[in-house]
């Protein structure tokens, strides 16, 4: 399955439900057409620790890890996609990223 990862600042949670977050990722995520929507997986874990640029700012970080074989313009799609969510939903001063990460075709196993 994609698996869609979100790390971020536990101090956003007083702004955010974390829940509504990620099934707008899942929704985002389905919404590019790379994944049959039963496939996608997403989870997140707040950090109570971090900084940005030496500062002590909140942020949230998605990680898409999807199966090896995309374009990149299919990849940089589900990044926009990904990012708008963050875009529209994460209020305030906050580093907001997304990254997409390839998973070994080959060897991705499921039991
Ligand atoms: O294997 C599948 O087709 C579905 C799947 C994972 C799919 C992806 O990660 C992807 O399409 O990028 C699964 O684990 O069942």
């Amino acid at each position: 399955m994609p698996h869609l990862v979100v790390d971020y600042a536990v101090s956003l949670e007083s702004q955010l439900e974390i829940s509504t977050l990620l099934l707008s990722l899942d929704q985002a995520a389905i919404e590019s057409g790379l994944f049959e929507s039963a496939a996608v997986k997403t989870r997140a874990q707040g950090f109570m620790h971090y900084t940005v640029a030496g500062k002590p700012q909140a942020f949230v970080h998605v990680c898409a890890r999807i199966l090896s074989g995309r374009s990149s313009e299919q990849k940089l799609l589900l990044s926009q996609q990904l990012l708008g969510v963050l875009a529209s939903q994460v209020p305030g001063q906050v580093s907001r990223t997304v990254e997409v990460v390839e998973k070994e075709r080959s060897c991705y196993l499921k039991g």
